[in-house]
């Protein structure tokens, strides 16, 4: 559990200025889920939560103190699994878990990799296979298992399920969502970036809507324990009706305006290009 603060967020890659001052506090427990059109800065808000970007002195919080680097206090979920192919699905649980549990011997590591690998609802006769050999939703699961057995408070999930069947991508949102309201007093922060409005209407307890690049937060919305939407709930409660409405309509004005945007700099620099050509002509 860990409390997640931005103070006029900026970030940007050499000169491209991708965040432009985000303001925002996620409170220990929370499950924030970011929308926003593709290129907006979600994978790179999550990036330097995580500290493999780094952000400017006082402007990311985690705990209370500045991000400053990786720590195993965070963990990363990503769409492509992250799982190393040249070990086991199974160990692949273990190496992270020795990082963080380092007397631990062998067979203690078996015993919880392979512990993990039942709560995702894996078969134990998987964990020997190598990545190459599972489905994209069996190492979805291995990966996931990994985050959730090293145990770190904030857990920070990229496009996790973007890539599955929408039958285990269902499984594995229920999954996920039972393991963090399991963790009751002990529930772990989650950042989950997800272009899909439905997914983070089932798991948020907080929405975020990142507008176009460089972005601020252009929308939020939290739920309370009576509010959030449950799979029951998600297509007939008109509350949650009219908000995903809301919310697909601003993400479909960002991309229209962004179109627009486009279209009118491609005029203007195409009408620039023909006022020099004929200024060439003129002065020949
Ligand atoms: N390592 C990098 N170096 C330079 N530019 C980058 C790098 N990573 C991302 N960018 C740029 O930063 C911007 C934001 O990228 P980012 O991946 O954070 O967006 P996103 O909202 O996660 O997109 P998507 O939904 O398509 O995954 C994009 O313009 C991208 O090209």
């Amino acid at each position: 559990m860990l409390e997640v603060s931005m103070d006029n967020l900026q970030f940007g890659y050499g000169e491209e200025l991708v965040l432009s001052g985000l303001n925002y506090n996620a409170k220990a427990g929370d499950f924030v889920c970011l929308l926003g059109q593709s290129g907006c800065g979600k994978s790179t808000l999550l990036r330097l939560i995580a500290g493999l970007e780094k952000s400017n002195p006082g402007q990311l919080m985690v705990g209370g103190k500045p991000v400053d680097g990786p720590s195993l206090d965070r963990t990363m979920v990503f769409q492509d699994y992250g799982l190393f192919p040249w070990m086991t699905a199974g160990d692949n649980i273990c190496i992270a878990l020795k990082q963080k549990y380092k007397t631990w011997d062998k067979p203690k590591l078996k015993e919880v990799a392979l512990e993990w690998t039942r709560n995702l609802g894996l078969d134990e006769e998987l964990f020997d296979k190598y990545p190459m050999n599972l489905s994209g939703g069996q190492k979805q699961r291995f990966a996931t298992a990994r985050a959730f057995a090293i145990d770190a408070p904030l857990l920070l999930m990229d496009e996790p399920f973007g890539a599955l069947d929408a039958v285990t991508k269902a499984l594995l949102q229920d999954t996920v969502l039972e393991l963090w309201q399991n963790g009751k007093e002990k529930r772990k922060t989650i950042f989950f970036v997800t272009h899909s409005v439905d997914e983070a209407l089932l798991l948020a307890t907080d929405i975020l809507v990142l507008g176009q690049a460089p972005s601020k937060i252009i929308y939020t919305h939290s739920f309370t324990e009576a509010t959030k939407p449950t799979r029951e709930t998600l297509f007939t409660d008109p509350a949650v009706l009219d908000l995903r409405n809301r919310l697909t309509q601003i993400i479909y004005d960002e991309i229209n305006e962004k179109a627009l945007r486009l279209k009118q700099q491609k005029a203007a620099d195409k009408s620039s290009e023909k006022t020099t050509i004929f200024n060439r002509k003129k002065a020949i």
